[in-house]
Parts: C-alpha cells; sequence; structure tokens
C-alpha cells in the first residue's frame, strides 16, 4: 500500500502512457502501467496530463533589501502556481551573495521560507577564495553588467576558480559601453570569449537566456559536451516590436528582431534548457528603466500553448525543464524515475484561460501576456508527494527543501 497513487497519464520514455505512480516517503516508489493501491488516490482526468516536476534554473527571487520587487514567500508561491517544483535562486541580489556569510543568510531565508525546492547560487566576482569555501548549487557569472551594476573583472579567472557549475550571463561589457542598446555583437562576441574559455578550462558552463541567431550558432558548432545553454520565454515569443509597444518590456539581453527569434525556433530542438529569468521589480523601478520580466507563472502555460499550436511537443517540455536541468546540474533527488522525490506538474491541455497578472503571487503585478488566452494550463502541482497548488490555490505551507546537488548543506 502506498501513501499516494497518482493516477492518469504520465510520460515514459518520452511517450504517454496511462498507468499509475505509486508513492511513499515523499519518494517514487512504481511506475506502473497496471493497478496500484494507495491510503490516497489522486485520479487527474481527461485531458490531464502528468509531468515530472518541471525545474526553472534562472530565476531572481529578490528578497534581502528588495522585499518590494519580491520575496522568497512570494516568488516560491509563483513558482509552484506556475508549476515549477524547483527554482534556482540568483545571487545579484542586494546585498549580493558573493560571500560565506550572506550565502548562509541566503540558505536561512530559504529554509522554512521556500514553498518550492530551491538551488542556492553564488556571484563570482574576484571573490575566489570565498567562492572556494562555500558550497553553492551553481555559480554565476557576469561579462557585461545586468540589473546589479556588477560583472566580472576577469571573467577567465572566475570561471576557472568556481568549484561547481557556472551560469553566465554573456553580454560583453565594452560592446554595451559603445551601444547600450545591446545589439546581438553583444551576446555573440562574449559567448564566443566564454566558449574559448570553456575550451580550455574543460569544465561545467551553462550560457543564460540566450538570444540570438550568432550566439545559437556559436555554442552549438563548438560542440563542447560541457556546455550548455538557455533560452527564455520572452525571446522565443516577443520580438523588438513588443518592446517598441510596451516600454515595460526592457530586458537584459533585450528583444530582438523576428528573424533572430525565428532563428531560436529553427534550433529549438537542439536547446538544452527553458527557463524563465524571472526578474521581478517594483512599478516605480521599471518607470526609471529596470530591466527584467516576470515568467514564473506563464512559461509552462506559454508552451503547452505552443503544444496546442503545433509548435513543439509535450516531450519538450519534460526535457527542457526537468531531464537537462536535472542532468546539467548534477540533482541527484530528482527524476521520473524510482528513488527519486515525488514532484510533479499536472497540466491540462484543453484548458483555456487568461492570463490576470493581478492574480499572480509574484509581486510583479503585470506579465507580457496579460489579457492573452492561452490553450493549457497547470492545474495542480504536487511536492514531494503532496499536493502544493491546485486550480490556483497555494494549499500547504512553505515545505520546500534545497536540492541535492552532492555539495551537502550550507
Ligand atoms: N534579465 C534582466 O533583464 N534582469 C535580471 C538580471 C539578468 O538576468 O541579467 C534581473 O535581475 O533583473
Ligand atoms: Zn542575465
Ligand atoms: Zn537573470
Amino acid at each position: 500500500m502506498y501513501d499516494l497513487v497518482l493516477k492518469g497519464k504520465f510520460l515514459k520514455n518520452g511517450k504517454l502512457v496511462e498507468g499509475n505512480i505509486g508513492v511513499s516517503d515523499g519518494r517514487i516508489v512504481r511506475l506502473s502501467t497496471g493497478e496500484l493501491k494507495g491510503e490516497e488516490t489522486l485520479r487527474t482526468g481527461l485531458g490531464k496530463v502528468i509531468l515530472p516536476g518541471l525545474i526553472d534554473v534562472h530565476v531572481h527571487l529578490r528578497d534581502f533589501r528588495q522585499r518590494s520587487k519580491e520575496t522568497v514567500r512570494t516568488g516560491t508561491m509563483a513558482a509552484i502556481h506556475g508549476g515549477i517544483t524547483t527554482v534556482f535562486d540568483m545571487p545579484n541580489t542586494d546585498p549580493p551573495v558573493m560571500d560565506s556569510g550572506t550565502f548562509k543568510m541566503r540558505a536561512k531565508l530559504f529554509r522554512g521560507g521556500a514553498y518550492s525546492d530551491y538551488a542556492l547560487g553564488f556571484l563570482l566576482n574576484g571573490n575566489c577564495t570565498e567562492a572556494r569555501r562555500t558550497r553553492a548549487d551553481f555559480y554565476k557569472a557576469f561579462m557585461g553588467a545586468s540589473t546589479g551594476g556588477m560583472f566580472s573583472e576577469d571573467f577567465e579567472s572566475d570561471y576557472s576558480c568556481a568549484p561547481g557549475v557556472v551560469s553566465v550571463h554573456a553580454e560583453d561589457a565594452g560592446v554595451i559601453a559603445r551601444n547600450p542598446e545591446r545589439p546581438p555583437e553583444a551576446e555573440v562576441r562574449a559567448i564566443k570569449r566564454a566558449l574559448k574559455a570553456a575550451e580550455m578550462f574543460k569544465k561545467p558552463l551553462n550560457v543564460c537566456h540566450v538570444s540570438t541567431a550568432g550566439g545559437i550558432e556559436e555554442i552549438l558548432s563548438a560542440g563542447l559536451p560541457w556546455v550548455s545553454f538557455e533560452v527564455t520565454p520572452h525571446h522565443l515569443f516577443l520580438t523588438r516590436k513588443d518592446y517598441e509597444k510596451n516600454p515595460l518590456l526592457k530586458v537584459y539581453p533585450p528583444l530582438r528582431d523576428e528573424e533572430q527569434r525565428r532563428a531560436l525556433w529553427e534550433s529549438f530542438s537542439r536547446i538544452p534548457i527553458i527557463a524563465s529569468d524571472h526578474a521581478p521589480h517594483t512599478p516605480e523601478d521599471k518607470e526609471n528603466g529596470a530591466a527584467g520580466i516576470p515568467g514564473l507563472e506563464t512559461e509552462v502555460a506559454l508552451l503547452l500553448d505552443a503544444v496546442n499550436r503545433g509548435l513543439i511537443e509535450l516531450p519538450d517540455i519534460a526535457e527542457k525543464m526537468h531531464v537537462n536541468p536535472i542532468r546539467i546540474f548534477g540533482i541527484r533527488n530528482k527524476g521520473l524515475e524510482v528513488g527519486k522525490e515525488a514532484d510533479f506538474t499536472v497540466v491540462d491541455l484543453k484548458r483555456e484561460w487568461k492570463v490576470r497578472p493581478e492574480e499572480f503571487y509574484t509581486r510583479a503585478k503585470w506579465s507580457p501576456w496579460e489579457g492573452k488566452k492561452l490553450k493549457g494550463k497547470v492545474v495542480m502541482t504536487v511536492l514531494h508527494g503532496r499536493v502544493v497548488m491546485e486550480e490556483d490555490e497555494i494549499v500547504g505551507k512553505p515545505e520546500g527543501v534545497r536540492i541535492d546537488a552532492g555539495k551537502g548543506n550550507a
């Protein structure tokens, strides 16, 4: 007898099967096409699919001195609402997470405060000794300034010193200084430099929010197995034309023209990770030119809508937001396998809904897709075998825990 049995359609080896998932003590104990008996049974019903718990490897949760933008609480509630069971916390906070003391404060904030599971990041900028003594789940470097204004004085040295996967914001500081509008060249040049370093150091590098045809081409043609990259929904679904109509859409790297956007889609099958780069700001800060777009509560639905439009297939979502993040960041306790934690994102592919950001959990009460009708919705989120969100309602407590990336706990 299992604690919980989830009944319905789920993905197995990229195919939809009808069956049962047996869960005990928060972990997957059995995946079966036959009947299973549980203390409790969750029937997901017609049109719904049980996806593995989706992971967003690029999220800004602010907090510390920027609680008016977002907090660990509101940001992880937004995650759970959007069907994200694990978030990667970006360290460009105020104060930034770039010493072991601040890292400990960050860990404390998440412990007992997070509704989703989480990975903790550490910001690199000439602080090699601190980086080595802090067992973060991943490390972050900026090659050019973004929110927070900080960037590596010596990217190569920061990257080579980090004791783990380095996620990099690749926009070249020199190009930005000459061209504040950040043309594609800013990204392509930085990516070339990062790839050269990756070739030399042969250690894991993840290029954040790639937005250009040139950038993708460079990464794919280099073919380095230890280099991965992310693409955001906003770069996949929006262009500079949208920004010209709505100045809130200011973001780094900027929204590109239609040709660049199309190029992302042409390489879609080779994109390893989709991540939101959820970057909430207050309306005042946006008015004063802050860059960043909130995305946690729309990203999965946008992808489901794309499934309905025939642009992608359901297994693409699981691959780019579950399987690949787990592999790339070495997450040991996640996966749709016996023995792993029972995290699930239940979606209704047929459900139509309208984006109403005023009903979202994020403190950034706006969305580029406000008023847009989407077909496909996250209807339930399960974390460690417990339903934590159902029909837009967060049920349960902040029980998220830190991922196991083999680092031990801070
Ligand atoms: N993407 C953005 O425009 N802003 C991000 C920082 C970042 O990811 O570069 C933020 O923290 O606001
Ligand atoms: Zn960035
Ligand atoms: Zn970011």
